[in-house]
């Protein structure tokens, strides 16, 4: 094979791109991309004015940006999203169902219809979007779909529906990869770890304070993301560099889902308990840690300080 030097400056020149909540952090980061790499894009979320700041920046950058407003949990406001897309541009062939969110809440206090708003919201609009953009143009046209979920992968402490939710629309994603993959659509998911965004001010402040000063800075990589390392991932699924990648999840993540278990730290006054063996009286830990076991853990945690294990 021979190579050519070929600088693509323009690898989605002539592609329309929809990418829902390009209003605001990942998504506008996303659409930015996009539109430097070429592609016509379209930001769709529910406020118009985030939308159309975003499009004045791609715009005054030299891009080509379309504001339309949409509610994917609303199935009329996606249909009618992707219908002017396709009457107004006359093609789709790019999606990025990155619009999504949740609420911070310890599971046992998410009421029944909390968990359904987020189960709608994320996984059911993720649906929703991918539908109409199937029905209305990639059935007969082709298309590439990225899904934005999230590191649910060992469970989600604190966002228990957020969790069940990407759960859902990656495994939703690796089927219709297999479903839709004769239509000429290829379809994946990238799953952030925790990104530095607009989308953490709506968390409150000691929550804000936890996320950007305590534990999630401890991963492999020993800092939270940037929203331009998420939409990489993306614009590299979207180009023809990924051509056979279908029905992946990409983490992008710093290597936090490999060892996401110390998020919740266990209370100091409920005493641990142990398997002590099924010949034992108490079997499954009906009584505290033994002393020699403490003992032995304490000593443990002595030359956890004063040696590299
Ligand atoms: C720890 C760091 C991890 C970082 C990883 C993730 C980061 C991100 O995802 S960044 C975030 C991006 N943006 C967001 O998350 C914001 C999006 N949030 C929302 O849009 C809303 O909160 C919503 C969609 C999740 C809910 O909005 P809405 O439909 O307006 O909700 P309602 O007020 O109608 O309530 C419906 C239902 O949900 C219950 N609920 C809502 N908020 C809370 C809350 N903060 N705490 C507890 N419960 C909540 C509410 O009580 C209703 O329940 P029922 O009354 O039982 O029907
Ligand atoms: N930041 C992080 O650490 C992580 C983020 N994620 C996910 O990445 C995605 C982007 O998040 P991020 O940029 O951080 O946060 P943002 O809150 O900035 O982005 C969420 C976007 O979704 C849009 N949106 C929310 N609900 C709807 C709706 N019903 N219909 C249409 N649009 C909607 C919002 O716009 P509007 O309100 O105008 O509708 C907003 O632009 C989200 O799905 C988020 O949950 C996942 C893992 C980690």
């Amino acid at each position: 094979m021979a190579y050519q030097s070929v600088f693509r400056t323009g690898l989605f020149k002539g592609q329309v791109a929809l990418v829902t909540g390009g209003g605001t952090g990942i998504g506008r980061c996303v659409a930015h991309e996009l539109a430097s790499l070429g592609a016509t894009v379209v930001v769709a979320a529910r406020r118009r004015e985030p939308l159309e700041q975003t499009c004045r920046e791609i715009t005054e950058n030299g891009g080509q940006a379309h504001v339309e407003l949409v509610n994917i949990r609303d199935e009329e406001s996606v249909d009618t999203l992707i219908r002017n897309v396709v009457a107004k541009f006359g093609r789709l062939h790019l999606l990025v169902n990155n619009a999504g969110g949740q609420f911070l809440s310890p599971a046992e206090n998410i009421s029944v219809g909390g968990f359904r708003t987020v189960l709608e919201l994320n996984a059911v609009g993720t649906w929703t979007v991918c539908r109409a953009a199937m029905l209305h143009w990639m059935k007969e046209h082709g298309g590439i779909i990225v899904n934005i979920v999230a590191d649910y992968f060992n469970g989600f402490p604190l966002m228990a529906h957020t969790g069940a939710a990407r759960a859902a629309v990656d495994n939703m994603t690796k089927t219709l990869c297999q479903e839709w993959g004769k239509f000429g659509i290829r379809i994946n998911s990238v799953a952030p770890g925790t990104i530095i965004s607009s989308g953490m001010q709506n968390y409150p402040p000691p929550v804000q304070q936890m996320i950007t000063g305590g534990f999630h800075t401890e991963n492999p990589s020993g800092r939270l993301g940037t929203e331009a390392e998420v939409s990489s991932a993306v614009v590299w699924l979207l180009s023809p560099g990924a051509a056979y990648v279908n029905g992946a999840c990409l983490r992008v993540d710093g290597g936090s889902s490999l060892s996401k278990a110390a998020m919740i730290p266990h209370p100091d006054d409920i005493p641990i308990k142990a398997f002590l063996g099924y010949s034992d009286a108490s079997c499954l830990g009906e009584r505290d840690i033994p002393p020699a076991f403490g003992e032995l853990l304490a000593q443990y945690a002595a030359k956890k300080t004063t040696s590299k294990l």
